[in-house]
């Protein structure tokens, strides 16, 4: 496997750009999911890794060697990248028991065939369906056809495993037991895997890092557990997971990464993003809560009124407004009325700019 290195890629299609200066460090066994809503270029970026499409500008390198450098008159062909690819769709020959799906790869390669059988059965064990051999793809179910896929790129001992949303055409329960799947496949064969997708639960379930793409550029990129707590902007903190971004005023910066903020007539404590606490103008802050910042006390100063409220299973969610066009989403352990008023009580919440990246 491989380390990748993308730097300042850019790709146009006419006078648009799906892809904007692009810089990307993936370590060797990294698990790295691009997140972003339709049309974000996350498609157009792994098309690029994979060789499909040629970037205009910047370079892409695998294990140190430069895959595509236009500036330099490099472009290596897709098949020669050695890398694995996972679709949506399964791209499985029907006619093809799911053993000789799988070791295709290797018969094109004229490899023997005891190192065939060898290679095959180690793939299928990866993926849990060796039982499954001697089955057409036809008698499979959606995630197992998808097992299949992964089993026939594992064969080719490729540098790196690039998946193209392979969960989009299967039902919620099989989506949830597919993640496990991927990430047994990971922590088996320590793959350096690119996984793209647009649902950023199944991105923060199964990636080391994920990279928040919007516009052709990205936005921000760490560990799923940072771009919930510290979302570097207003388009982060709205994709990645619940919760709101409140304009606040009266932000004062105290010692430990930590300031106090104004809310209604409360003064809450939260954590501060170090580049606004580093004495740049905090007109522009937001405060980014999420449901389980803020707790339901009955007789907390800061009050708001209840909008809705969902049974989750153990627990309620509740929209509780606080201001004129100010919605909370907020967990409960007990149901609450339409109307009802409730006392807010913030234990935590990030503050950032609002405008940072606006100007991307
Ligand atoms: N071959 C092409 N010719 C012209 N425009 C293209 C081409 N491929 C992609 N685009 C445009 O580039 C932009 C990025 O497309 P891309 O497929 O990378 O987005 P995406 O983030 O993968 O979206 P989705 O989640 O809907 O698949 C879109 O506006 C798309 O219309």
């Amino acid at each position: 496997m491989a380390d990748i290195n993308l730097s300042r890629i850019t790709k146009c299609f006419g006078d648009y750009r799906a892809v904007n200066q692009v810089s990307l460090d993936i370590a060797d066994g990294e698990f790295v999911a691009l997140l972003g809503p339709s049309g974000c270029g996350k498609t157009t970026l792994l098309r690029l890794l994979a060789g499909f499409e040629e970037p205009d500008h910047g370079q892409i390198s695998l294990g140190g060697q430069i895959m595509a450098s236009p500036e330099n008159n490099v472009m290596i062909s897709p098949e020669d990248r050695n890398l694995g690819i996972v679709f949506q769709s399964y791209a499985l020959w029907p006619h093809m028991t799911v053993a000789r799906n799988v070791g295709y790869p290797l018969e094109v390669r004229g490899l023997g065939r005891a190192d065939q059988d060898r290679k095959i059965a180690e793939a299928l064990d990866i993926v849990a369906l060796g039982p499954y051999a001697n089955r057409s793809p036809s008698e499979l179910s959606g995630g197992q056809r998808q097992r299949v896929a992964l089993a026939r790129c594992l064969v080719m001992e490729p540098r790196a495993v690039l998946l193209d949303e392979p969960l989009a055409n299967l039902d919620v329960h099989l989506r949830e037991t597919m993640q496990q799947a991927f990430l047994d496949f990971h922590r088996r064969t320590g793959a350096t895997m690119i996984y793209v997708t647009h649902d950023q639960s199944e991105a923060m379930a199964m990636a080391d890092r994920i990279a928040v793409m919007d516009k052709g550029h990205i936005r921000q990129m760490a560990a799923p557990e940072t771009l919930y707590r510290e979302p570097a902007d207003l388009m982060v903190a709205g994709f990645v997971g619940a919760g709101a971004v409140l304009p606040v005023q009266g932000v004062t910066v105290g010692s430990n990464g930590n300031c106090s903020v104004q809310l209604g007539q409360s003064s809450i404590t939260a954590r501060i993003c170090p580049k606004l606490a580093d004495g740049l103008t905090t007109a522009n802050a937001g405060l980014c809560l999420r449901p389980e910042d803020v707790w339901v006390i009955d007789d907390a100063p800061l009050r708001g009124q209840v909008d809705d409220c969902v049974y989750l299973g153990g627990r309620f969610r509740l929209s509780v407004r606080i201001g004129a066009d100010q919605t909370l989403p907020v967990y409960a352990n007990r149901r609450a009325r339409i109307g009802e008023q409730v006392g807010l009580q913030v234990n935590d919440g990030w503050v950032f700019d609002r405008m940072s990246g606006e100007a991307a």
